[in-house]
């Protein structure tokens, strides 16, 4: 392919990557800063429009810097990308983008702030500029306290108000960098529950974060980043079941377990101990596959081996991202 930057302007290719209903596609999309970092390499990612976007990885690993060239705030080094199926300039007026927080006057009201905002941008029709505040300020359920200063505001009315900001006119995508960073548990709530709420409209959202049990618990669709690459990318389903689940046994007898259960013809059957439990008890474990766990327990039964538990461990996320990785994330929001 072509490398075409998006600083030198060089038209896509016939049919412009996304103009099949993605928002966004990066091809090979490529920054090596001067000192040779690369910061992102050749990324290829396509974001299903509709979609709630999980762009995760560690700090570090790229996020920031690919956010800021699909926005046009820095140039790629190769590759190519759409947004909303067209040139980024074209698309931007549909985009809404929180990137740093704006900054925002601690003396004024939110609403005050908001009008400062949108004064700011010379595309704005001043005519619709008090219905456009309005709107904004009501979608992030701020109306009621659109009139208190902004220094009163708790930390996730801040971040609304940020993200109210991005939402002045009507946007098809909304970029968000980090969002909940800083933020108190409460405020992290909020701006999950707004970013739910904003998708529920149709609005596709893509969301930076380090955090891995926000990814999970906001978004669709999942990318990973590690040290700039791409290293998983799919529906939060499919990255679930990027590992197998197991079936753990506790039982007095574990040989006689194991036993049965390769018999049964499970994979990886492993026998382990379990702390603080009775010292003749252990944990036998083993790849669930395709059977049925109240099958495992009869066939154990009907051989005579006593069950004291049976449990399938379904994988979490983490586990997929932390083999990904090699890192661990924080999984706390
Ligand atoms: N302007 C720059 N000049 C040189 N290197 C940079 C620049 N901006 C970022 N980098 C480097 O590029 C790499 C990726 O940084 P980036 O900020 O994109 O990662 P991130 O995943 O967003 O992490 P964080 O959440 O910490 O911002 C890092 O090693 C960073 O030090």
């Amino acid at each position: 392919m072509t490398a075409v930057t998006h600083e030198a302007g060089a038209p896509f290719g016939a049919a412009p990557p996304g103009a099949g209903g993605e928002a966004i596609v990066t091809r090979g999309l490529t920054k090596r800063f001067r000192g040779g970092q690369v910061a992102v390499d050749a990324l290829d990612l396509a974001v299903p429009r509709g979609s709630v976007f999980g762009f995760l990885g560690p700090n570090g690993s790229g996020k920031t810097t690919t956010i800021r060239m699909l926005l046009g705030l820095v140039a790629p080094t190769a590759g190519e990308f759409s947004v909303l199926g067209t040139r980024p300039a074209e698309a931007l007026p549909r985009v809404g983008a929180l990137v740093e927080g704006p900054a925002f006057y601690p003396y004024l009201s939110g609403e005050a702030n908001l009008r400062r905002f949108d004064a700011a941008d010379p595309t704005a029709s001043r005519g619709t500029a008090a219905r456009r505040i309005a709107e904004a300020l009501e979608r992030v359920g701020l109306t009621a306290a659109a009139g208190k200063r902004y220094r009163n505001y708790s930390l996730g009315m801040r971040q609304r108000l940020a993200i109210a900001a991005a939402l002045l006119g009507p946007r098809e995508l909304l970029i968000l960098d980090e969002p909940t960073n800083g933020l108190d548990p409460q405020g992290t709530r909020e701006v999950r529950t707004l970013v739910k709420e904003i998708a529920s409209d149709g609005t596709t959202v893509f969301v930076s974060s380090h955090l891995l049990a926000e990814v999970e618990q906001m978004c669709t669709h999942a990318a990973i980043m590690r040290a700039g690459r791409l290293v998983a990318h799919g529906t939060i389903a499919s990255l679930n079941a990027g590992t197998a689940a197991r079936v753990r046994v506790e039982t007095p007898d574990a040989p006689g377990a194991a036993q049965v259960l390769r018999g049964l013809g499970l994979a990886d059957v492993r026998v382990e101990e379990i702390d603080g439990a009775d010292a003749r008890a252990r944990l036998v474990s083993a790849e669930l596959g395709g059977h049925a766990p109240e099958r495992l327990n009869a066939a154990l039964v009907e051989q005579g081996v006593a069950v004291r538990g049976l449990a399938v461990a379904r994988p979490s996320l983490e586990d997929v991202f932390v083999r990904l990785t090699g890192e661990g994330f924080d999984v706390d929001g």
